[in-house]
């Protein structure tokens, strides 16, 4: 299967160096910034699961080049837009495109660029970052692929794409149930970048900080009040499993978002916060996420001045 990983950043150049590492057959998408330091040191990963350097294979959109069976999306939701343009060449009738990018709202995104049929359902459980020398730094046990049908049916190519994660240093799986499994995960990952990125903290500091549980299980339930209108299915009991989750995670690990914010990069709180946000009924008061939004979005105007002045 010929892959295309789109975004050679901490997720996609984790996976992707994964499948070159295993000797499938993989190009990453890149921009020249990205095309150059590739060039220079190869794909470089420091995991606790084993060390990898390779050289690979780039492409620069709009350079010639077939279509791919399998377009790995891994581009942050900001960039998602400006992406899109730059791989579209290189699908066809029947290339799969397997976001792993955190949220819901991306689907949509692509179901207006894209037939419905070449969009699979997928996420990326993982912690991982750039360093400056551009090598990807990979920190916890988990490090797993999820993927499956958007309408939940078992079909030939999503063998396929087992087949292709088999034997990769990395877990993946397939599931039937991949819209519940991402609508979880934007619950989690919601509740877990905002709290991060409030507290500027790992999580095991802020649970048990004076009231750091009970303000995270409220922001749980306040992002549960509006998910379940935009999915009926999500069960009552999530808010306290995903704090039960949450609780068994290792302590010192930190949400992406609070990693980039560290590093003075944009974040992706449009994305998830914004967005539930915007889903909610008028009604609603939503004290918590409407807090970390706004402390978010002022990091997010000053992230953008400083950038501008540099
Ligand atoms: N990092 C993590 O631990 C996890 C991240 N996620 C999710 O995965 C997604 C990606 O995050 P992450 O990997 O951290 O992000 P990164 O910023 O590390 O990587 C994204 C990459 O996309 C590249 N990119 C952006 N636009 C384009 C384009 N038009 N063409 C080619 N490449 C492009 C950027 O390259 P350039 O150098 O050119 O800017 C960058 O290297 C997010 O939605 C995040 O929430 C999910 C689970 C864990
Ligand atoms: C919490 C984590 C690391 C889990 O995959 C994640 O998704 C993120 O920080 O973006």
């Amino acid at each position: 299967m010929r892959v295309l990983v789109v975004g050679a950043g901490a997720m996609g150049g984790y996976f992707g160096g994964r499948l070159v590492e295993k000797g499938e057959d993989v190009t990453f998408l890149v921009r020249p910034g990205r095309q150059q330091q590739l060039k220079k040191t190869g794909l470089v990963i420091k995991s606790v699961h084993g060390n990898f350097r390779s050289p690979v294979k780039t492409l620069i959109s709009g350079e010639p080049c077939e279509p791919f069976d399998l377009v790995l999306l891994a581009v942050k939701a900001y960039h998602l837009n400006g992406a899109i343009p730059s791989f579209e060449p290189y699908v066809h009738e029947h290339t799969m495109i397997l976001p792993l990018l955190n949220g819901i709202r991306h689907m949509e995104t692509l179901w207006q660029h894209f037939p419905e049929k070449n969009v699979l359902g997928g996420l990326g459980f993982i912690e991982t970052t750039l360093n400056r020398q551009g090598e990807i730094e990979q920190y916890s046990a988990v490090h797993d692929v999820v993927f499956g049908e958007w309408d939940g049916t078992e079909t030939p190519r999503i063998k396929q794409v087992e087949k292709l994660f088999q034997g990769a240093r990395m877990g993946s799986r397939s599931s039937l149930k991949i819209q519940l499994e991402m609508w979880k995960k934007y619950l989690f990952i919601s509740a877990m970048s905002g709290m991060t990125c409030l507290m500027r903290s790992s999580i095991g500091p802020i649970l048990s900080s004076p009231y750091g549980k009970e303000t995270y299980k409220s922001f749980l339930d306040e992002l549960f009040s509006v998910a379940v209108q935009k999915e009926p299915r999500l069960s009552p009991d999530l808010p306290e499993k995903i704090l039960t989750n949450t609780a068994r995670l290792e302590p010192t690990m930190k949400s992406s978002m609070l990693r980039d914010l560290e590093k003075g990069l944009p974040i992706e709180t449009d994305h998830f916060h914004g967005t539930l946000i915007e889903w909610a009924q008028k009604e609603q008061k939503l004290p918590i996420l409407k807090a970390i939004y706004s402390t978010l979005s002022i990091y997010q105007e000053q992230q953008k001045n400083s950038y501008n002045e540099k």
